[in-house]
């Protein structure tokens, strides 16, 4: 028999298996061969579905597991060469007129009706954000009166890429290449500590500012992640919104909304000056907004943010003076009712607490006296330390205290300020900010109630119940008994 004829009869003999009966060879070997071949369809499947997800679950790790990067970040400074340097960003450069400025000068726009936008903390890493116009738990009125603005809508839509952090926007270097014209040296807004700050404008149109972080020696690497847990996920219509960010390679940028007239040390001591000297309307306006800011930061939201470097130059000032709190690089988040011991005491000098400075001891308290030196800083339009001074005026603290102590409070007044403030008006802000720099740091008003001070038309103390004085140095001090002024409330009469 040929061997084909043998195989046809081996395959057509009928076998019984698993209990079917009289199904022929063949039929058998085809079945194997089919359930062979759907299994090994069924694994495929399976394996490519675990892929794609192991994929979208490691691309959204939380802030504390941005992916640690070789802290060997050298600044590309090829990069901020301009190839093109006649296809500069006119527009980006076209400032607003001195005029322009000037007729916002004297402008004392309340925001008070602004719908209330409240970021209420759900855990460090989760703050849920939420637009209300009153009630929610958790910290009572200072995070309804101090909440953020109306929310507006987004500068990042028409964007391609969202956050692989699950807030923001993350940029691809590229885009901010785009964005900032090669990082051009004509688009620098200023260099920090940290690094340098360029002025762009994304593909949608948004202008953006972009924080190019320096290396130095992994503080890129900290301040980048500091800046992004404490306000990647919050809102405040006084706090600089944080766009997004850039980790590609060896590079760390942070995008931030673009706030348009230059900072609050510009324009008390700089450059913005040449626009003509901010009215006190425009001045308080501005610290009432940092207030509100702070209130929010050390009030509103858990945990707290004690900012760590409270100074003129950042507080940043949109076309409106509505004053907008920026550089968050020293931040420190903080538990409620915690406090922190450092060994480095980060700051700017002039504006740290004295027991920050003294023993490390951290807490919002160090914030508020920084604040204090501000509001002494905007009244009188002098630098916290000038040693271009006579010796007893270097110290702008000590030289306020001193002039308030002789009565010659008046004196101290910015003499650009014209008109000058009323006298209600004036006493009202060197009580504030003499309370802020109180030495005792327990004695120092909380944030909330230095914003309502601050906010208050009538001066602030005429409904209290007074019931003790005493007089110090010249000065009548009034020692309250309004809760809301805290254990320390008191008046200072100048
Ligand atoms: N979002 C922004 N919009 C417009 N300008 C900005 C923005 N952020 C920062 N700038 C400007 O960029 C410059 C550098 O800011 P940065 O916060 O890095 O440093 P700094 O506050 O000047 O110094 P330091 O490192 O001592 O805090 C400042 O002039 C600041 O006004």
């Amino acid at each position: 028999m040929p061997p084909e004829s043998s195989l046809n009869a081996e395959m057509s003999k009928k076998i019984s298996f698993f209990g079917l009966k009289g199904l022929k060879l063949w039929v058998w070997v085809c079945l194997v061969v089919g359930v062979f071949i759907v299994m090994i369809l069924c694994i495929l499947s399976l394996w490519i579905t675990f892929r794609r997800k192991s994929r979208r679950s490691s691309s959204k790790f939380p802030f504390n597991q941005i992916p640690h990067v070789s802290k060997d970040i050298r600044v590309d400074r090829a990069g901020f060469q301009n190839p093109h340097p006649e296809s500069l960003y006119i527009e980006m450069n076209d400032k607003s007129t001195g005029k322009t400025m000037m007729s916002h000068l004297g402008r004392t726009k309340s925001s008070d009706n602004d719908t209330l936008s409240q970021c209420s903390s759900v855990n460090h890493h989760e703050r849920a954000c939420s637009s209300h116009s009153g009630e929610e738990g958790g910290f009572g009125s200072a995070g309804r009166q101090y909440g953020g603005g109306p929310v507006t809508a987004s500068p990042l839509v028409g964007l391609p890429e969202i956050s692989h952090l699950g807030w923001g926007h993350w940029f691809t270097l590229r885009d901010l290449e785009l964005a900032t014209n090669r990082f051009a040296p004509v688009n620098v807004l200023g260099e920090g500590g940290y690094g340098v700050v360029y002025r762009g404008k994304l593909v949608n149109g948004t202008e953006v500012a972009v924080k190019k972080l320096l290396n130095n020696l992994g503080q890129a690497e900290k301040e980048f992640r500091v800046e992004v847990e404490a306000i990647g996920h919050v809102r405040h219509k006084n706090l600089v919104r944080l766009l997004g960010y850039c980790i590609e390679g060896v590079h760390r940028m942070l995008v931030y909304e673009y706030v348009n007239s230059g900072n609050l040390e510009q324009w008390l001591h700089g450059a913005m000056r040449q626009h003509g000297n901010l009215t006190w309307e425009a001045r308080m306006k501005i610290i009432t907004g940092t207030a509100q800011a702070l209130a929010y930061l050390h009030e509103a939201i858990e945990p707290k943010v004690v900012h760590r470097d409270i100074k003129a130059s950042n507080i940043l000032i949109d076309d409106e003076f509505n004053a907008k709190l920026s550089d968050f690089g020293l931040a420190k988040l903080l538990d409620s009712g915690e406090s922190h011991i450092t060994t480095r005491v980060m700051g700017t000098f002039g504006y740290v607490a004295p027991e920050y400075a003294n023993t490390g001891l951290l807490n919002e308290k160090s914030d508020i006296y920084s604040f204090g030196v501000l509001l002494l800083e905007a009244i009188t339009g002098r630098d916290p330390v000038d040693y271009g001074r006579p010796a007893n005026e270097v110290n702008l603290v000590e030289w306020l205290k001193m002039m308030v102590g002789t009565r010659r409070a008046e004196e101290v007044v910015d003499p650009r300020l014209e008109p000058r403030p009323s006298k209600s008006a004036l006493k009202r802000a060197l009580l504030v900010s003499l309370r802020c720099v109180d030495p005792e740091a327990e004695k120092r008003p909380r944030m909330s109630q230095v914003a309502r001070m601050l906010e208050s038309d009538e001066h602030p103390f005429h409904k209290e119940r007074r019931n003790k004085r005493s007089k110090t140095a010249g000065m009548e001090i009034v020692e309250t008994k309004d809760e809301s002024l805290g254990p320390s409330g008191s008046e200072t009469k100048p």
